[in-house]
Order: C-alpha cells, then structure tokens, then sequence
C-alpha cells in the first residue's frame, strides 16, 4: 500500500502515530489460523497499544485482551471485549482493582505470588464470590532477548518457580473462593528463538500433567506474549512452528491454548511521522531536529532500540544524520548516524514498526502534548485519538491554583 505521509501530516498534524488497521487483521487472522484444528483463545495484549479503537478492531475479529491493570480491563470492556475473553495479569495488583475485576467476573486472574493469592481469596471471601485463577510460573529459561524485557528467569520478578507453583495450585484448589482454572507464563518480549518458548511450554506442561495426577483439572495454557517482530534484519519465528510447539508440548492435554501477543500484532502496524524543524551541524556532526521527542516514542532512548527512519520524498547525497527531539535529554534521539539526504524545513520524517509501546509509554514530558492517533482501513482514514491540547494537561491542576 503506497501511503500519503504529507497528505496524512497536512490534515492530521505533526508528529502523528497511524496504524495500519488491515494489517492488524492479517497478523490475527495469520496467528489464529495457525492454532486450527485446536482450541485456542488469542489475547491480545493491550499494553502494547491500548487506543480504544485498535482493542475495538482485535474484539471484532474474536480477540480476548490480556490486561495488567484494572484501567486496562476497563478498556478492553469498553471496546467490546467479550468478559470470558479478559485476563487480568501483573505482580502487584491492589484490593481495589482485584475487587473490581472479580465484580466484572472476567475469565481469570493470573497471579504471580502465593501472597497475592492470598489477597485475591480474601477478596473474593468478603464478595462471597469465587476467583478463577491460573498461576504464572517462572521457569528459569534464558529467553535470550534484552535484559530489560526479560522476564522467565529467577533473577526477574515475575511469576512463582515450580515448587512453590504446585503448592499455590494445591491451596487454591481447596479453597471455597479460589478456583484454579488456568496455568501461565511469559518468559520475555521480543523474542526470535522459538527454543526458550518450547522449553517453557514443556516444563509448564508437566506440570499440568502432575496437577491432573492429583485431581487438579487446568483448563487454560498460557504461553504469554512476545513473539519477536522485524524492526531490522531479525528472523522472526513462523507462526505454525510457534502453535506446533505449543501443541506439542501439550500433547495429550485437553486445554484451550491461549497466547498473549501485544508487539507482534501491532508494532509493525504503526508509523510515527515527524516533521523537520532544522538541521544543524556541531563541528562535522550532523542533527537533524524534529517536532517529535523521546516524551512521544521513548524505545530508542530506553532500550537504545532501533527503529528504520525515513525521510519522505527528501532527494539528495545521504550523509549520516543522528535525528533527535526538542526534549532537554541527550537521550532524546530517534536514531544515529541514519543515512539521509539534505532536508528542508517541514520534510516529514517516518519512523517506523511504532506501533507497540510507542503511544502507550509516551509522556507528557517538557509539557508537550501527546500526538493524535489516526487509523487507516480499507484505503480511508480517520482520526482514533485525537491531539492533546495544552488545556488537557493542566486540567487537574489549574483548580488548585491559588
Ligand atoms: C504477561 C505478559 N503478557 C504479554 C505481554 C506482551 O508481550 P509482547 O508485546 O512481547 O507480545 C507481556 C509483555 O512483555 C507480558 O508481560
Ligand atoms: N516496552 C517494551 C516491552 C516490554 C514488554 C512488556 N512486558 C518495548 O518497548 O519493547
């Protein structure tokens, strides 16, 4: 699809996120298609782009949502999701918000300490109500991704190891208000080795298998989220080999399968544009400076991730350029030393594979207003969120003005 970027920017605005709505429907249906012939639930993970029109698009074709905070399951409500198809994870959920999903009688919690457990029966007591749960195991397998989303091994704060798992299930299946329907893990994000993902699958599946030995029935398999996506040259892995190990590994085991993919069904969907405001040149160093910062899409100043940027219709000699925000950060960059011709005031700037954790970590930093948000679907536009104003950011505060 030959997309107008200057046409977008003149009525949207700059800077700007789109996605690719059609695209967000092949890599559902791709994903969901390679699960056939079993029972399986995709959740989509709502943290990697929660705008309330991209989860409304994902519930229409059939998707769950994997939500980590009570506003998160809020939206995923609000955008249509069917209740049965909403889990609600993450290591500290507090009363209020456990309280509110058992209310909104959502598919399961998923929790990740035996004194989380703990809370959730308690509040499930006092609603007379019974929690269904699953249990996040950590495995301790290197996923063999970055560091910073990491998180199957021991050292990471997430889940509960094996030992203290089956003791959790073990409890939970005796108590009047827990009910243990489900089983879970997610060993990192990003991830291009399908090798750590079997191996989970299979360590996890053994321990169904001993549950069931013991008369505890799991209901629901999941094997989290984050399958890797292309940002550079990486090799992601095939859909089919993903749902065939998964199966494999819990052949034999009557279970909805569920997976909880975020980047992989919408990173690539998004483009961020940016207009050039200057270039300048620091002793042989080459800037190019643009209206969007790090406060917008932070993944290259936190991870030091790489995102493809291009410069529309822009012609010339390419030199390299480090393209940077107007934050006060030496962190605030796009990328460095990006090949680019000479540009001009108001040339657009894309940056690509923005759609996950691109909107949903951005900030209000140096009290910049965060972007619109514009969807394309079936050759038209439209706008999905639209731009903050500066009136929207000092709304909670001008009242206390003295
Ligand atoms: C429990 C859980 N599920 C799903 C996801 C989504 O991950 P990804 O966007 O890598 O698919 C995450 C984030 O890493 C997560 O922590
Ligand atoms: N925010 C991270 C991924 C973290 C995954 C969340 N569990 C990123 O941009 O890559």
């Amino acid at each position: 699809m030959s997309i107008d970027y200057k046409g977008l920017v003149e009525k949207y605005g700059s800077p700007l996120y789109m996605y690719d709505f059609d695209y967000i429907e092949n890599r559902y249906r791709t994903l969901k298609e390679a699960f056939a012939g079993k029972k399986s639930l995709i959740n989509y993970a709502v943290k990697a782009n929660s705008n309330l029109s991209v989860i409304q698009h994902l519930a229409k074709l059939g998707a769950g949502a994997d939500c980590v905070s009570i506003g998160e399951v809020r939206r995923a409500l609000d955008a249509g999701v069917d209740k049965y198809k909403i889990i609600f994870s993450g290591v500290g959920k507090r009363d209020d918000e456990i309280e509110e999903a058992l209310k909104r009688d959502i598919l399961m919690l998923n929790l990740e300490s035996e004194a989380e457990m703990k809370r959730v029966e308690m509040v499930a007591k006092a609603l007379g109500k019974e929690a269904r749960i699953s249990i996040r195991v950590n495995p301790n397998i290197d996923p063999q991704t970055h560091p910073y989303i990491s998180t199957g091994l021991h050292e990471n704060k997430f889940g509960v190891e094996i030992d203290m798992a089956k003791r959790m299930y073990i409890y939970a299946n005796k108590s009047e208000y827990l009910n243990p329907v489900g089983i879970h893990f997610h060993i990192g994000s990003q991830l291009t080795n399908l090798d750590p993902i079997k191996e989970s699958a299979m360590i996890v599946a053994d321990l169904v298998r001993s549950l069931r030995a013991i008369k505890i029935d799991i209901k629901f398999f999941d094997v989290g989220g984050g399958i890797g996506v292309v940002y550079d040259d990486e090799t992601p892995i095939p859909e089919r080999a993903y749902t065939e190990a998964i199966s494999e590994a819990t052949k034999g085991l009557d279970v909805t399968l569920l997976c909880e993919p975020g980047r992989y069904m919408v990173a690539n969907a998004g483009a961020f544009f940016t207009k050039v405001l200057y270039e300048k040149n620091n002793d042989g160093k080459r800037f190019v400076i643009v209206d969007g910062g790090m406060n917008d899409l932070i993944r290259p100043s936190l991870y030091n991730a790489y995102h493809k940027i291009e410069a529309v219709g822009a012609e010339g000699e390419k030199t390299p350029a480090d393209v940077v925000g107007p934050v006060c950060e030496s962190g605030d960059f796009f990328g460095k030393n990006v090949p680019l011709p000479p540009l001009n005031h108001n040339d657009i700037i894309v940056v690509q594979s923005a759609g996950a954790y691109g909107f949903t970590m951005a900030s209000n930093y140096n009290t910049r207003p965060k972007p619109a948000e514009i969807a394309l679907q079936g050759g038209t536009d439209r706008l999905i969120r639209r731009r903050e104003t500066y009136e929207d950011q000092v709304r909670l505060e001008k009242e206390f003005l003295e």
